[in-house]
């Protein structure tokens, strides 16, 4: 099992979520969140503003799922986070080494 985390831009979200619904992803957990990449100095688009690129509102991604979808994950949040511009984000892949379902006990990828 693999935890996908993405930092995205907020507006990306929905189109973010219905493509990882898409390839079956069944649970995601989103948090609100600031963050800033490598382009310190330059200006960045949030919400029709220019900024210059300081801690902009993000949402973090976090999508917990089999080995076998990680790749479908990875090109899907892609796909939908894209527009081109600066600060289009970034995607993190980690080992999960265990998931429980807590209702029922399920365990491995029977809890995703
Ligand atoms: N190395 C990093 N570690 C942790 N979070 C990061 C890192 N790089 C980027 N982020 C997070 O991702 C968000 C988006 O990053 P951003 O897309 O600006 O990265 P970038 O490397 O500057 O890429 P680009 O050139 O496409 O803008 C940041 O606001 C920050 O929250």
């Amino acid at each position: 099992m693999k935890l996908v985390t993405a930092i995205i831009k907020p507006f990306k979200l929905d189109d973010v979520r219905e493509a990882l619904s898409a390839i079956g992803v069944q649970g995601i957990t989103v948090t609100e969140v600031k963050g800033f990449g490598r382009q310190k100095g330059h200006t960045e688009l949030y919400r029709g503003a220019e900024y210059v690129v300081d801690f902009l509102p993000k949402m973090k991604l976090e999508v917990a799922i089999d080995d076998s979808l990680v790749d479908r994950a990875c090109d899907a949040i892609r796909q939908a986070a894209n527009s081109g511009k600066i600060g289009d984000g970034k995607i993190f892949v980690f080992d999960v080494e265990q998931a429980i379902r807590i209702r029922t006990g399920d365990t491995g990828s029977d809890a995703l």
